[in-house]
């Protein structure tokens, strides 16, 4: 999700970052949070990368996938387990070119992500204020839940800073993409990297809203189908949780797309002229929504393009409860 240029409170997207300190000094169990001094491979100066939330289910996994990028020269990973947490928050910061919040409590069954409000809205509101002192340009990747309400947290705390761009904060939607497109290539009996599923609107429930009317290769569904993956799609997460029985949600599949949605972030930076990658913003104060990145983060949104009835009803479902979970966020940070 990502803030768009001026709007009311039901137009706002999000978007989402994490940070990472993966140094040696965590494997030979000194202080975890020096400043690496690995280069990137090929000899290319490499960004700075944080992930924040390093040690949890999503941040193993993304830290290690992030690891592997050959875009990325120092990597480092933060968090408050088994690590020495606060007291080194600003050294994992300084002078981070992407930070990549997976920090807080996942869902248990029965829970909505609107739960973990009262505990991820405080923890992602001080990571921000750490990052609007010592990386205000970094391009912020927010996965904490609920994504509709901590991305405009992190808007207001960077605005309060006096650092807020709305270009460069995002709140990570990949993963309701990802998993549309698996879903509707499963039906369609192609391999879900040739299916291109817009998912519009939020991260959680009605809110993510897929748009099976603009599904690259054009295809066709009958209502039913439409119905049926629809609600697949708005309840993925739930799924998982439910599955996962107390275990937390969904980990690996989460990693997997925060690295898309932050080498494609990188990939901006560097400058990739011909690469237009469409990822998840917003339309609200904030809506998720196809955007171009570029050096400056996000540098075109691109519009919803023809919706049909379906797909209209939603929106105004999703444009609804988007506008209050943003308002939450909002009061949370200012109050
Ligand atoms: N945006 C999305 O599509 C998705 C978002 N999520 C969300 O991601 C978040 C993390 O999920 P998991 O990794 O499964 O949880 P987890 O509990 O396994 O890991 C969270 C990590 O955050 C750390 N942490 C807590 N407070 C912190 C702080 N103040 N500073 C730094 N680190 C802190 C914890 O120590 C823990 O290591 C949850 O809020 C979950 O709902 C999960 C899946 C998809
Ligand atoms: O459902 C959850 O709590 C985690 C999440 O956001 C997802 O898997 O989409």
């Amino acid at each position: 999700m990502q803030q768009h240029g001026g709007g009311d409170a039901s137009q706002r997207i999000a978007r989402i970052s994490a940070h990472l300190n993966p140094n040696k000094s965590q494997m030979e169990g000194s202080p975890s949070l020096e400043r690496s001094t690995c280069r990137a491979k090929g000899g290319s100066p490499g960004f700075k990368v944080a992930i924040l939330g390093a040690a949890g289910g999503i941040g193993q996994p993304l830290s290690m996938l992030m690891k592997m990028n050959p875009l990325v020269s120092v990597l480092h990973l933060y968090d408050v387990r088994g690590f020495l947490g606060p007291q080194q928050l600003e050294n994992a910061l300084t002078g981070m070119d992407l930070v990549i919040i997976p920090a807080g409590v996942p869902r248990k069954p029965g829970m909505t992500r609107d739960d973990l409000f009262n505990i991820n809205a405080g923890i992602v509101k001080t990571l921000c204020e750490g990052i609007a002192k010592c990386c205000p340009k970094a391009i912020v990747n927010v996965i904490s839940n609920p994504v509709n309400s901590t991305v405009p947290i992190a808007a207001e705390v960077f605005k309060k800073a006096g650092t807020y761009d709305p270009r460069r904060l995002l709140g990570v939607t990949m993963l309701d993409v990802v998993r549309a497109n698996t879903f509707v290539a499963e039906i369609l009996g192609h391999d879900p990297r040739e299916v291109d599923v817009p998912v519009v609107g939020g991260h959680a429930g009605v809110t993510i809203l897929p748009l099976l009317s603009q599904i690259k290769p054009p295809c066709s569904f009958t209502s039913e189908e439409i119905a049926h993956l629809t609600s697949r799609i708005q309840n993925g997460g739930t799924e998982v949780v439910e599955a996962k029985a107390g275990a937390g949600s969904a980990t690996l599949s989460m990693a997997y797309a925060a690295v898309k949605f932050a080498d494609a972030c990188l990939r901006g930076l560097r400058g990739d002229a011909d690469d237009h990658i469409f990822l998840q913003v917003t339309e609200l104060p904030f809506f998720a929504s196809k955007v171009r990145l570029g050096r400056n983060g996000v540098e075109e949104i691109y519009p919803l393009g023809p919706v049909n009835e379906f797909e209209r009803a939603g929106l105004e479902k999703a444009k609804k409860e988007l506008a209050a979970s943003i308002e939450k966020g909002i009061s949370f940070a200012n109050k």
